[in-house]
């Protein structure tokens, strides 16, 4: 059995499935790599939609799964909507790497600033195009001027040169990966990142039942336990649409210790909540915690967030 892994052929995509390739060596199957080109040259049909397929980043993989041309598909797992289309299931859980996100900027006199303290963040041009990190950056720097920026990492980064901005904002995973984190970036241990952030899914057919088996031996269970947590708190919020949604769980010692947080889109009202406890008790954190971030003003932001999403 050769495994056909399907995958994006941006370089950040091609080094999570080549990582994915390398273990699935080390168990002993042979695999090959399906470079698959934007959804927009797929046969879609509408039908998908209905079975659930809405991952912008995630389509043209399970397209491609669906129809047989791949056995299994390698995503970000942070792309990943929380309901996967159906016949399509979760067979692994990358081992996690660094979490963070990461701030790059224009010189090295702005990560000097930054770093002794004396840059004044609220004067700032950033740019992202993330609203989790537009809102966080808002909370705790309301006149920061904020711009959207588009593409992948690398195109980002040669964004930053020509933009008259002082800094834009990655995942510290995505550039750390391909090897292009600049000299002058600093790793934002105040923003809280994104659910699943830094971690990676193997995807494959329900029914492909030795496809299953073989992935569920790269399956790192901690970094499965903890991601759980974090997209059951992403999913009892809003579903996995783009929010201003943060959560990381982590586990030290037999504990997960766990931080989550709803945002406004304009960031004034952040709702944080934060947790210790025993693995063994927490089958259902993540989505305890969301209810508890519901009953204490979170409802009133989600509403206004859908409001704005419809209009
Ligand atoms: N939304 C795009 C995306 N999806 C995964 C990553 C990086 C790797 C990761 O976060 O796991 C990125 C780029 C970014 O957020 O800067």
């Amino acid at each position: 059995m050769k495994i056909r892994i399907g995958t994006r052929d941006s370089k950040l995509a091609l080094w999570q499935a080549e990582m994915v390739q390398a273990l699935l060596k080390d168990k002993g199957f042979d695999s090959e790599l399906v470079l698959i080109k934007s959804e927009g040259d797929m046969d879609l049909q509408t039908p998908l939609y209905a079975m659930g397929v809405q991952g912008v980043f995630t389509r043209s993989l399970d397209v491609a799964l669906l129809n047989n041309k791949i056995d299994i598909a390698v995503h970000s797992m942070k792309d990943v909507p929380t309901q996967l289309p159906a016949g399509i299931v979760q067979a692994a859980i990358i081992e996690r790497g660094v979490v963070n996100d990461l701030m790059v900027f224009k010189s090295a006199d702005h990560k000097q600033a930054y770093d002794n303290g004396t840059a004044d963040l609220n004067t700032w041009n950033i740019a992202t195009s993330s609203i989790r990190r537009k809102a966080q950056l808002l909370h705790y720097y309301p006149e920061c001027s904020i711009h959207n920026i588009r593409g992948n990492v690398l195109t980002r980064l040669q964004k930053l040169e020509q933009e008259n901005w002082d800094a834009v904002i990655f995942a510290q995973a995505g550039l750390e990966r391909i090897n292009a984190r600049p000299e002058a970036s600093v790793v934002l241990d105040w923003m809280l990142p994104a659910p699943a952030q830094g971690a990676v899914m193997v995807v494959c057919l329900d029914r492909d039942k030795d496809v299953l088996a073989a992935c569920r031996l790269l399956n790192h269970e901690p970094t499965d336990t903890c991601t759980k947590v974090e997209r059951d708190f992403l999913k009892t919020l809003m579903g996995g649409c783009s929010t201003p949604i943060s959560a990381y769980a982590k586990i030290e010692d037999d504990k997960i210790v766990f931080k989550g947080s709803l945002c406004s889109l304009d960031g004034e009202e952040n709702i944080e909540v934060d947790t210790t406890i025993d693995i063994a008790d927490a089958e259902d954190l993540g989505i305890l915690l969301a209810q508890e971030v519901l009953v204490s003003g979170g409802r009133e932001i989600v509403d206004s967030i859908r409001n704005t999403n419809n209009s």
